[in-house]
């Protein structure tokens, strides 16, 4: 510390040679309570990257209408897939973070993992600030979004730069913007699948149902949608599919304007009417499971589906902790651990 012998522990410049890889994900309520879902959305849907409507009018409907509404009907829909350990996507993405930590650890990487969710707790700015003064001085940030999207993944990006605009001392930063094409993922993807038809026979029909997005902001230049749609025709490829054996589709709807699709609950129905009554659905654009598969896929989508006729549906679930998954991760975050 040379003249300077005031300086504090914190201070200490040298002492910080640590390298984070730091899991990100969308977040969601600490219980499934009217008033917990009621402060996850408000934060939530407060942010511009996710509503994109003059900041003032928005607020003036989520507060007077939406914010009144929808946390008692959500908070309903979180009590059916809460389990013990939480929410499952809280609780997912705990699982991927010890995972992946003994995963790179075993391979002699000396990292530490850690993540924080982008709406409630874990968040971004305690995660950021512990992590710094831990001696962290290298950050790998991956968004556990596989498609890019304005509102996750730029999203995550302005909250870390949120953070880190109040620091003096900044840390390197590798920020993986989308991994939709990234060979682990498309196989991880692919051998789930394969699994499935395995087990169960082939389904008349494969849906692959992404996360929807208002589809204005296609046309203002987000690339989500195209990323949805080279995810499907890498995977389709590895299986062999032809063209009839599949079909992608876009859920959970937010508002009344028009979302990108075809839509999953339309579609299902229209599949059902026209005699395709098995199928299998899996949602590449999910992580982890969470509310939009267990309860809109696995539940509620399988309803539309029967009541108009269908008769075997299955849902494949994320890909989650499993192996594959956690590899797959390892491999995109290794070129950026060398120091
Ligand atoms: C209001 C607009 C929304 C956009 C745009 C949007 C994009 C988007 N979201 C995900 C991933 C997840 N979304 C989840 C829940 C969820 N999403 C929205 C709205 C938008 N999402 C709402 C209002 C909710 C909350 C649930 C509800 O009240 O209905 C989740 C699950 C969270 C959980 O706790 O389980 C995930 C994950 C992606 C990938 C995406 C990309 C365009
Ligand atoms: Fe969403
Ligand atoms: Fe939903």
């Amino acid at each position: 510390m040379g003249n300077y012998k005031g300086l504090t522990k914190e201070q200490g410049h040298q002492q910080r040679a640590r390298t984070t890889v730091l899991l990100m994900n969308l977040g969601t309520p600490s219980e499934p309570t009217t008033s917990a879902v009621r402060r996850y959305l408000a934060e939530f849907l407060a942010d511009p990257r996710v509503v994109e409507i003059p900041k003032l009018i928005w607020l003036m409907i989520l507060h007077g209408i939406i914010l009144r509404v929808r946390p008692a009907k959500s908070a309903a829909l979180y009590q059916q897939i809460w389990s013990e350990a939480g929410s499952p996507l809280m609780a997912i993405t705990q699982k991927q973070t010890q995972k992946l930590a003994d995963q790179l650890q075993a391979h002699g990487e000396k990292v530490n993992v850690d993540f924080c969710m982008r709406y409630g707790e874990p968040s971004v700015s305690d995660t950021l600030k512990r992590l710094h003064k831990e001696g962290t001085d290298k950050l790998v940030v991956l968004p556990l979004y596989p498609q890019y999207a304005a509102p996750t993944t730029a999203s995550a990006f302005d909250a870390l730069s949120k953070e880190l605009s109040t620091w003096r001392y900044l840390p390197a930063l590798h920020f993986i913007n989308t991994y939709h094409d990234d060979p682990g993922y498309i196989s991880a993807l692919a051998a789930s699948i394969k699994r499935d038809f395995e087990f169960h026979g082939r389904p008349k029909k494969l849906v692959l149902s992404y996360h929807g997005m208002p589809e204005r902001n296609l046309h203002l230049g987000d690339p989500y949608y195209c990323f949805c749609m080279k995810t499907t025709r890498l995977v389709v490829e590895v299986l062999g599919l032809q063209d009839s054996e599949y079909v992608t589709t876009f859920q959970s709807r937010f508002g009344k304007a028009k979302w990108l699709g075809p839509y999953t609950d339309a579609t299902l129905t229209q599949l059902a009417a026209d005699g395709v009554d098995d199928v299998a659905i899996i949602c590449p654009a999910f992580s982890a499971d969470c509310l939009e598969t267990l309860e809109e896929i696995e539940h509620e989508n399988r309803e539309i589906f029967e009541q108009a006729g269908g008769k075997k549906y299955r849902y494949i679930a994320a890909l989650n902790d499993e192996p594959q998954h956690i590899d797959m991760m390892a491999n995109l975050v290794k070129p950026y651990l060398a120091r």
